[in-house]
C-alpha cells in the first residue's frame, strides 16, 4: 500500500512472519535492523496502547508538529481498525491524499506511518486495542489535528464509523484547508 511508489517515501504496509504450534503463535513484533532495511533509520522512543470498547470508534486525524513529529508503526494487539494515514507534506503532489489498510490481530500486519503525515483509524469490532511506536515523544502543545470527515480529504470511512464515538478533540479539528504548511518532502 503505497501514496506513490516512484519516489515518496509514504506509508508501508508490513506483513510479520508468524509461528503457530497447537500451543498458539510467536511473532516478532518488531526487529530494528528489519525496519531500518524496509523504512529507513527510525528510531522509536514511546510506546503508546489504546482501547476503544465500541465499534466505529473513530480516533484522529492526529499528528504533532516540528519538532515533535512522529513516526508511527501502528499494530492491532486485538480485534481491528481501518488505519488511514494523510499526505501532510506541503510540497507532495499527494497533499490531503489519503490511503488506508485494515490492520488486525489475526492478519498480523502494521502500518509504518512517516513523519509528515495524519494518523487516524476506525474500529471494525468492539474491544479493540491498537499499540504503537512512535519516533518523538508525546507533546501536548504540539499534538495537532485535522477533521476526519474533511470533505477536501474524502476518507472513505466503513459504514460502521460512528461520529457520537469522538472525543471532543476530535469533534473540533480544523478543516485541511486551515492548515498552515506543517511539513515538506525536505524534512
Ligand atoms: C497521544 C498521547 C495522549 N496522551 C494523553 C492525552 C490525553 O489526556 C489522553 C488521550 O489522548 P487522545 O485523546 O489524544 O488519544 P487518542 O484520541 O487515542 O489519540 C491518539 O490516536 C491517534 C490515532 C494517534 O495517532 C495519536 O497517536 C494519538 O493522538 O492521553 C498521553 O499522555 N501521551 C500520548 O502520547
Amino acid at each position: 500500500m503505497k501514496f506513490n511508489s516512484l519516489d515518496l517515501a509514504g506509508p508501508m504496509e508490513i506483513e510479520l512472519s508468524r509461528f503457530s504450534d497447537d500451543r498458539g503463535y510467536f511473532v516478532e513484533t518488531f526487529r530494528e535492523m528489519k525496519f531500518f532495511e524496509e523504512a529507513g533509520e527510525y528510531r522509536f522512543v514511546q510506546d503508546n496502547q489504546s482501547l476503544s470498547t465500541r465499534c466505529g470508534t473513530v480516533r484522529g486525524i492526529h499528528f504533532q508538529t516540528h519538532p515533535f513529529a512522529q513516526g508511527k508503526l501502528v499494530s492491532c494487539l486485538a480485534g481491528s481498525v481501518f488505519d488511514v494515514a494523510v499526505d501532510l507534506r506541503a510540497d507532495s503532489p499527494n497533499y490531503g491524499k489519503w490511503a488506508g489498510v485494515t490492520l488486525s490481530a489475526v492478519k498480523g500486519n502494521q502500518l509504518w506511518i512517516p513523519p509528515g503525515f495524519g494518523h487516524g483509524f476506525c474500529t471494525l469490532e468492539p474491544d479493540t486495542v491498537v499499540s504503537y511506536k512512535v519516533t518523538a515523544y508525546y507533546s501536548k502543545a504540539d499534538d495537532l489535528g485535522v477533521a476526519w470527515d474533511d470533505p477536501d480529504i474524502a476518507i472513505t470511512w466503513p459504514a460502521v464509523a460512528d461520529a457520537t464515538s469522538l472525543s471532543p478533540k476530535d469533534r473540533a479539528q480544523p478543516a485541511l484547508a486551515a492548515l498552515p504548511p506543517l511539513f515538506s518532502l525536505k524534512d
